[in-house]
């Protein structure tokens, strides 16, 4: 009897494997253990880049900011239960933020977690992330995994991009199947994420509004920098010759030294504007929900969006002109519907905006000059905008209070996504994750800038900085606390109040530790002869820059939102 030749087969692991590769995702950001340990080494063994972090939250935040970068889904790995719950919070900021990433986290088999039964690291994890993330699978045969994949990439990407989550039962991994049939049952996804066109009438209707307006505005968000029609967006601002105003994230899609641009001129235009477009940004807290004193008068203005989530229209404010689709397509249209005779807005109200952002500007310029030792806010920012202006190349990341409030005005951006910062939730701790997520999704350098507590969320990742010897040159601002170093215990007990940390520390040391560069730096000359020394270097580096504790105020800009206590001391 002739034998039938040896089945080649494939499994679980492979199949998963493959499934990422055939779709261009070749890296993934995680922490190991079980189940997934000797997943992460076949990823690397079949020439994936691994990045191993030392907190899952980091490895998330950083597949987030990957998805921002690139508009290809960042991939987050982590164990089960306590590892996926690390994961989830970032999956979740992702979501948030409108940024596709998926998580995909070992989990335990179905029988046993459904039974309650007391696994190791036991938990529903697909129940808990589902209300957390734009959309949530879990894979139980090795020949699913190729539409898994599939759905979790086209769900991450397509329209309003998002967080996914995919749960990867341990038993799944060893799963053995022929490999021919395995080989069909993967999936290249084509077109995820497809353009999606303004219907004719509601570009007319907005070009109408438009064309109504004595004082336009156009307020650029991030989702037109994640949508990479740079040249579209440019175009359109200029052709229109309309005021903009960049909001964090979109800063540098237009240089901040723009003649239209308003960024310095803030208040104004807000208060002022009575036409503003919306192009891939939320009427949310950021920008007080479209009403109340940043605005003018209760519905006196009207407003033109441009979003290709449906459901976002009249979330806060009435919009009198919904314009549905994505970035590149509906300024496209806009373009091209404003035809050759377009008229430039109203004389008065182009000077109106220059004369105060000029003013502003003027006002401010003295201030980024000073030398004070220990350094204020003005003094050591004012030093990084002009590195950051001979730099424009390099990634700022910036997260705090005061530290970021103050960067982003000061710091001016002269190109697309070159800023990551917290995002829509203002979350602590996004720093490291996005830092190295940067360096490895770019190659370029990148100069965080941190508060000091800020940098605590996530500091332990200057070892995986240095392991992967990347080019990251963190300033940690050291005020000696949160907001300010100068509270005290309103007790008069012993403790330091809440919001202090240890007098003068020295966080250059702890990146010595990793042997990366540390350097501890008093005043802005020393602090830019430092940073210019690590951005050419290429090498780790954290600076410890004093900033004087008194320098800061209570949550930065946004202390109104805190809640006060009416009830006098007893
Ligand atoms: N490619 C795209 N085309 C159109 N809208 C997009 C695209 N990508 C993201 N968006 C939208 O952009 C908006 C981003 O808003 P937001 O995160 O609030 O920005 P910002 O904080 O900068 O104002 C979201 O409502 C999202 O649906
Ligand atoms: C996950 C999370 N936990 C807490 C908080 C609340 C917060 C907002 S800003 C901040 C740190 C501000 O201090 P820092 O030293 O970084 O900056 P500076 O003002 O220059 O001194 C905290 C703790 C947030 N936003 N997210
Ligand atoms: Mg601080």
């Amino acid at each position: 009897t002739t034998s039938e030749p040896e089945r080649e087969l494939t499994d679980g692991f492979h199949l998963l494997i493959d499934a990422l590769k055939l779709n261009d995702l070749n890296t993934v950001y995680g922490v190991p253990g079980i189940p997934i340990t000797d997943l992460g080494r076949m990823m690397q063994e079949e020439g994936m880049r691994v990045l191993s972090f030392r907190h899952e939250q980091n490895a998330g935040n950083a597949a987030a900011i990957a998805g921002f970068l690139t508009k290809k889904p960042g991939v987050c790995l982590t164990v089960s239960a306590p590892g996926f719950l690390n994961g989830l919070t970032a999956l979740a900021h992702a979501t948030t933020n409108c940024w596709p990433m998926i998580l995909i986290s070992g989990s335990s088999e179905r029988e046993v977690v459904d039974l309650m039964q007391g696994d190791y690291e036991e938990m529903d994890q697909l129940a808990i992330a589902k209300p957390l993330c734009k959309a949530a699978y879990r894979v139980l045969h090795a020949e699913d995994i190729g539409i898994a994949v599939a759905r979790a990439i086209r769900a991450a990407v397509s329209g309003r991009p998002g967080g996914v989550y995919l749960d990867i039962p341990g038993a799944l991994l060893g799963q053995a199947m022929d490999a021919v049939e395995g080989a069909k049952s993967l999936v290249k996804v084509i077109d995820p994420a497809p353009a999606q066109f303004p219907a004719p009438a509601a570009v007319e209707r907005a070009l109408d509004v438009i064309k109504s307006a004595k004082k336009p505005l156009i307020i650029l968000g991030k989702g037109a920098a994640y949508a990479q029609a740079d040249e579209v967006v440019k175009d359109f601002v200029e052709k229109c010759g309309i005021p903009y105003l960049p909001m964090s994230m979109a800063k540098g899609l237009l240089p901040d030294n723009h003649p239209q641009s308003a960024g310095a001129a803030r208040s104004l235009v807000l208060k002022e504007s009575d036409v503003v477009i919306m192009v891939g940004a939320r009427l949310n807290w950021l920008l007080s929900h479209g009403k109340g004193k940043s605005w003018g008068a209760p519905h006196s203005t009207r407003f033109v969006q441009i979003d290709i989530e449906p459901r976002e229209m009249d979330s806060n404010v009435e919009i009198a002109a919904p314009l549905v689709g994505d970035i590149e397509s509906c300024l496209s249209a806009l373009t091209e519907g404003m035809g050759g005779d377009w008229k430039a807005p109203p004389q008065d109200w182009l000077d109106a905006v220059r004369e105060k952002r000029d003013a502003n500007v003027t006002r401010m310029a003295p201030t980024l000059q000073n030398n004070a030792s220990p350094m204020n806010y003005a003094g050591a920012l004012g030093a990084l905008k002009r590195i950051i202006e001979k730099r424009p190349d390099a990634i700022l990341v910036n997260e705090g209070a005061n530290t970021l409030d103050f960067a982003r005005s000061i710091i001016d951006m002269y190109k697309p996504r070159k800023r990551l910062d917290v995002g829509t939730w203002g979350v602590m701790g996004v720093g490291m994750g996005s830092a190295i997520a940067a360096a490895v999704e770019t190659g370029l350098p990148v100069l965080a800038v941190e508060g000091d507590s800020a940098f605590g969320f996530s500091g332990m990742e200057i070892e995986t900085i240095c392991r992967y010897k990347l080019p990251v040159c963190i300033v940690v601002f050291n005020n000696n606390g949160i907001y300010r170093g100068t509270d005290t215990n309103r007790s008069g007990g012993e403790d330091p109040a809440p919001t202090v940390f240890v007098e003068d520390s020295r966080y250059d040391m702890m990146m010595q530790a990793f042997g990366g560069e540390g350097r501890h730096v008093t005043d802005p000359d020393a602090l830019t002869r430092a940073v210019n020394e690590a951005m050419d270097s290429g090498k780790p580096t954290l600076i410890n820059a004093v900033i004087d504790p008194a320098a800061g105020k209570e949550s930065g800009n946004i202390g109104n939102l805190n809640p006060t206590s009416v009830v006098s001391k007893r």
